[in-house]
């Protein structure tokens, strides 16, 4: 579903229906009802379970990528209901301070894993699973961490005493908004609206949450007045209105910048992890080798988060060093060949004069063309044709040349070795060892003199200090034509190079 359609039906009636529960607990206040007692309690938990039903019901229509973050949002209100009625049951069969009012204080720190995940946790495709465990197991240890303050200021405990009550109400307010500012800041640094709207709908939720459970707790201490029913019930139905309601036109064209984005997702692990170490340090008062432990721990697995990533980095880089490498050396690579291709001719011709130009030097270049090719494909078939060009190739690019010398082939049927540092006299001889060669593969052609495959060659040479590569294919490729004029399966050299010799082998 697009976030930012307009919303009808199920969404709209799940909103009259939070607000009608939000009324009666209005009205249970306003007649004076104990919000401990168990008629505003059933109004809270029904609001949760229309709030669950709300949430599941934006995790079905979320793609595929983005809805499972929604059942971490359910998960969190999920932990709140179990809280609300494990303290209900309390409530109905009279037993508070006992067991079941132990578990409902578990369940509202527990309630926190999910936030926490959701906060710090990239949910980038393709990041490590392991960071994800690690991203687990730090609000695992806040839980653990946080039910150990609350259990160690339960009367009878260490630290029941009402100044540690007031610290244990500290850190919880403290964990309360900083989820709250760090949702807010997800849905800054967030690209996908998709994702932004779920961090927008986790910053409401969280953020009322925050400001209900600092009243809450603080007034909890002298005896709830009626309202406070009232009061924890609004992050709840902020929640629903802001699923059923389109999203807020500013979201939708907010657009935050690439770096922005990559300091949020980076920076939300870094806060986790300096939470667990301050939450750690304050239970150490209280428990000196588990406070010591998270601490420990928390630091270990910030490191081991840091080395997984970079780790992860440097194959990425290496992937991307290789891709880059091959996609270089497909650039200049003739498809079918497999050798260099025309695009690297000039390129060689003008590095080969660069060096060859102050030591006087010479270059030669050998155009060569394969002989009656159309009539060949013409009998052979085109497939063939490819065959036997792939075949000659290879013998080119497999003969012995002279040092940095380059095989192209220049297009079709045609192709050219750039022979550094190599007079004309020399590249002639390299020529006829060409044209034996080709013959000597062997490849029937009926229309050939032979019986075989042959190709002519021109053959053209520059001084490098005086190299013009464009003038250079032109003479060798004038030279090749008259090596076709006068029969084939030859040799014919440029009379402007540097030295003529006849070099005709047919
Ligand atoms: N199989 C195949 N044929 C090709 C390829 N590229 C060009 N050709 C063919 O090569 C032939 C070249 O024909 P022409 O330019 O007339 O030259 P030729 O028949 O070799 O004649 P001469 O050069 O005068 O000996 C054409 O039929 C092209 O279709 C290719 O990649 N594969």
């Amino acid at each position: 579903m697009d976030p930012t359609s307009s919303v009808s039906g199920d969404p709209v009636r799940l909103t009259w229906c939070v607000l009608a529960l939000l009324l009666t607990q209005l009205a249970l206040a306003c007649l004076g009802v104990d919000a401990q007692a168990a008629s505003p309690r059933w109004v809270f938990m029904a609001i949760q379970v229309v709030t669950l039903f709300a949430v599941f019901r934006r995790y079905r229509q979320e793609p595929a990528p983005i809805a499972p973050i929604w059942l971490l949002l359910a998960a969190a209100v999920g932990m709140q209901w179990i809280w609300a009625a494990t303290n209900m049951l309390a409530t109905l069969i009279h037993s508070e301070g006992s067991f079941l009012t132990n578990l409902a204080v578990v369940f509202s720190g527990l309630y926190m894993i999910p936030c926490m995940f959701l906060i710090a946790r990239s949910f980038d495709r393709g990041e490590p699973a392991a960071v994800a465990l690690v991203d687990l197991a730090l609000p695992l240890i806040v839980a653990a961490l946080l039910c150990t303050l609350i259990f160690s200021a339960m009367p009878g405990g260490p630290a029941a005493t009402p100044g540690s009550i007031m610290l244990i109400i500290d850190h919880a307010d403290a964990i309360d908004f900083s989820l709250a500012v760090m949702a807010g800041l997800r849905m800054l640094g967030t690209r996908s609206l998709h994702k932004r709207f779920f961090y927008y709908a986790a910053t409401v939720f969280l953020g009322i949450n925050a400001i209900a459970a600092t009243i809450y707790n603080r007034v909890e201490l002298h005896g709830l007045p009626p309202w406070t029913g009232v009061m924890i019930g609004l992050a709840y139905v902020a929640l629903v209105i802001v699923l059923a309601r389109p999203v807020p036109p500013l979201l939708r064209s907010y657009r935050p910048a690439r770096r922005m984005v990559q300091t949020v997702t980076s920076f939300a692990p870094v806060v986790l992890s300096l939470g667990v170490l301050l939450l750690a340090v304050s239970v150490s008062r209280f428990n000196y080798p588990l406070g010591m432990a998270a601490a420990g721990t928390s630091v270990v697995l910030y490191a081991l988060r840091v080395a997984i990533i970079q780790s992860r980095h440097q194959d990425l880089q290496r992937a991307a060093q290789l891709s880059n490498q091959r996609l270089q050396q497909q650039v200049g690579r003739d498809p079918l060949t497999g050798i260099a291709n025309r695009a690297m001719l000039i390129p060689r011709l003008q590095a080969v004069y660069a060096q060859g130009a102050p030591y006087g030097s010479t270059c030669s270049l050998l155009m060569i063309d394969v002989d009656h090719f159309k009539l060949f494909n013409d009998n052979q078939g085109h497939l063939a044709g490819d065959v036997c060009l792939t075949r000659v190739a290879h013998v080119l690019a497999n003969h012995p040349l002279p040092p940095d010398s380059l095989v192209v082939r220049f297009g079709g049927e045609e192709f050219a070795i750039v022979l550094p540092h190599t007079p004309p006299e020399a590249a002639h001889l390299v020529a006829e060892r060409l044209l034996d060669a080709v013959e000597r593969l062997r490849i029937p052609h009926t229309h050939s003199e032979t019986g075989w495959l042959t190709v002519s060659i021109g053959a053209a040479a520059q001084h490098c200090a005086e190299g013009d590569p464009t003038s250079l294919i032109e003479a060798a490729d004038r030279a090749l034509y008259r090596a076709k004029s006068a029969g084939r399966n030859r040799c014919e050299a440029d009379p402007t190079a540097p030295s003529t010799p006849a070099c005709d082998v047919s």
